[in-house]
């Protein structure tokens, strides 16, 4: 499903003439099946989010590959990414990141919309997600009318819509508190059991880890891979 080989990333910072080259990924290999849950741990600065931002486009790494579904995407230019995103990732992240004037229906429907989708399908699409995340009481509430459980359902929701084969996770839990985190972990295991959806997760949380198939480190920008959770 995602084979990393080789990947190496650097940062040029400073302006010119004071050029600097901050080294944060080396050598990166690793592979992720269809259906499995990984979690990346390493301490703050180690390169989790630099992995993820390779993975899904936003930068270009410096060196090695990424393949997708067995696609190269390393070289894609920007449009080519904006429709694979769109067609193969999902993204949850600590803060949610819904948009605060959209209704918790609206926020799921939008990838439909980017997508063209008509809207009898985005319609339908829409009501099945809300039902899947158990929010069609709150499916007009704006997101400052939720808690942070409901709002994270409603970014699960808008990551799954287009029902991607990968959901890319930056810290899903990060902001929630320990009940809401438990039960938002058991939903990530029911959507990953039920749909066979592949996650890979950033966490600080050993709880969270704890969930994985398998737990990747990151350490001093090398992987060390961790242990397979039975
Ligand atoms: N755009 C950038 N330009 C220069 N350096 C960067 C940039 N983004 C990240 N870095 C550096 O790369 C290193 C890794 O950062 P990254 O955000 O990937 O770490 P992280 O493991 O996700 O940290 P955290 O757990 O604190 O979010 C850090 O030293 C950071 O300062």
């Amino acid at each position: 499903m995602l084979k990393i080989n080789g990947l190496s990333h650097e940062f040029v910072i400073g302006k010119r003439g004071h050029k600097q080259h901050v080294p944060v990924l080396k050598d990166i290999n690793f592979t992720v099946n269809k259906g499995e849950i990984i979690s990346i741990v390493g301490r703050s600065g180690s390169g989790k989010s630099t992995l993820l931002n390779l993975i899904s486009g936003y930068i270009k790494p410096t060196a090695g590959s990424i393949m997708i579904k067995d696609i190269d995407v390393t070289s894609f230019n920007e449009g080519k990414w904006a429709d694979f995103r769109l067609e193969n990732l999902g993204f949850i992240f600590q803060s949610f990141q819904l948009i605060p004037s959209m209704t918790a229906y609206e926020n799921i429907e939008l990838p439909l919309v980017m997508k063209g989708i008509d809207e009898k399908d985005r319609k339908r699409k829409t009501n099945e997600m809300i039902t899947k995340v158990g929010l069609e009481q709150f499916a007009h509430h704006y997101p400052s009318e939720l808690s942070g459980g409901q709002q994270q359902r409603v970014s699960i929701a808008r990551a799954l819509v287009l029902n991607p084969p990968i959901i890319l996770a930056d810290e899903p839990t990060g902001s929630l508190d320990n009940e809401t985190e438990e039960e938002l972990l058991q939903f990530i295991n029911k959507l990953n059991k039920d749909l066979g959806i592949t996650f890979v997760m950033i966490t600080h949380d050993e709880k969270v880890a704890a969930t994985a198939d398998r737990v990747i480190k990151i350490e001093n920008g090398e992987l060390k891979e961790g242990k397979k959770v039975s």
